[in-house]
């Protein structure tokens, strides 16, 4: 649905030159949603509106649903880029139009029909949850209500992408789940693309099917959220995932060390008594010094750190059944 081929972008202040993104490549399935996370000044704005070139990119090439944008011209440009709504972290609504007024800006722009305006906003304003602030200003709604409007505003031309730039990073706790399952519901409802970009992993573990890892203006990392929340490989991603888990306390000693396990269970296997079957037919003991069952978006998951206690070969055999029953382990 969407491709990034070779994405370049410099930003030029006075004599000094940044390189807010360096030979970005990355391609979003149809119907997926998609994070990309990282630091602050990593290049995440800049590569979001790199796909429907509120930002054009120095170098390389955009396609979106097999059209290559960077190839059009001004106005089959603003007629493609209909098709991709955007949603902002302080919203953008024009304070002076009401709600629905808001929802209807877009439709007036390319000279909807009124009743057709009418049907449409109404149809938003139900989705949205927005039924009982239709006549209210944008001053008197709360953030997330904001974020419902800013919402509903970008789908009114039935668009098959939305961009979603931290759109949930001025909202609490809450407010953000509440919006992250509105998110979801249109994606699932409708099959609409999502990208998102944001500094959360929470908000990537809560609805992304894929993520991308963004560090100095490059992709350090990508990969499904099950791989890349599991088993990190960059650094940067580790500290990511550090916000939304417990770093593990290892014992140092040597010898212990060799028998200290990470366990991971994903999918159906993190409800199974693996582990126990496990050491009852090799007479292992084990101790649990962590442990976490969470769920990624609908994927249950759970990761262990455990000590395994006997002799060697009973030990290793222990190892093998855990992998033989698909349990992904690692020795620590
Ligand atoms: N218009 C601009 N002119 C000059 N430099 C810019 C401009 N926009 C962004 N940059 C620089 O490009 C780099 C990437 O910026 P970008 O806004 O894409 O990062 P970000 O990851 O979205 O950061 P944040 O989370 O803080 O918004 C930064 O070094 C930033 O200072």
């Amino acid at each position: 649905m969407i491709r990034l081929e070779g994405i370049t972008k410099q930003y030029h202040t006075g004599s000094k030159q940044v390189d807010a993104l360096s030979g970005v490549d990355l391609t979003v399935a149809r119907g997926e949603i998609f994070g990309v996370i990282g630091h602050s000044g990593a290049g995440k704005s800049t590569l979001l509106r790199s796909i429907n070139l509120l930002e054009r990119p120095s170098g390389g090439r955009v396609f979106v649903d097999g059209k290559e944008l960077t190839a059009l011209g001004a106005k089959q440009l603003q007629s493609e880029r209909r098709r991709i709504g955007m949603i902002f972290q302080h919203f953008h609504l024009l304070s002076s139009a009401t709600v629905a007024d808001n929802i209807a800006f877009p439709l007036k722009l390319v000279k909807t029909p009124k009743a057709e305006i009418e049907r449409k906003v109404s149809e938003l304003l139900s989705l949205t949850g927005l039924e009982d602030h239709r006549h209210k200003y944008p001053s008197q709604l709360s953030g997330g209500q904001k974020q419902r409007v800013g919402i509903a505003r970008a789908l009114a031309n039935d668009p098959q992408v939305l961009l979603c730039d931290e759109a949930t990073s001025a909202l609490d706790p809450q407010t953000t789940n509440s919006i992250l399952n509105l998110l979801l519901d249109i994606n699932r409802r409708f099959g609409l693309t999502i990208v998102l970009i944001t500094h959360e992993m929470h908000v990537i573990r809560s609805i992304c099917d894929r993520v991308a890892v963004i560090h100095g203006g490059r992709l350090v990392e990508q990969g499904p959220v099950t791989e890349v929340f599991l088993k990190p490989q960059h650094p940067v991603t580790r500290e990511f995932i550090e916000q939304v888990t417990d770093p593990v306390e290892l014992p140092s000693s040597g010898d212990e060390a060799a028998r200290l396990l990470r366990l991971t269970f994903l999918g159906d296997s993190t409800y199974e008594p693996i582990l126990s079957r496990a050491v009852q037919s090799t007479g292992v003991t084990f101790s649990i010094l962590q442990g976490t069952i969470s769920k990624l978006k609908d994927t249950p998951y759970g990761q262990l750190v455990v000590k395994l206690e006997g002799d060697g070969e009973a030990v290793k055999q222990t190892i093998e059944t855990l992998r033989a029953n698909g349990l992904d382990v690692e020795v620590l």
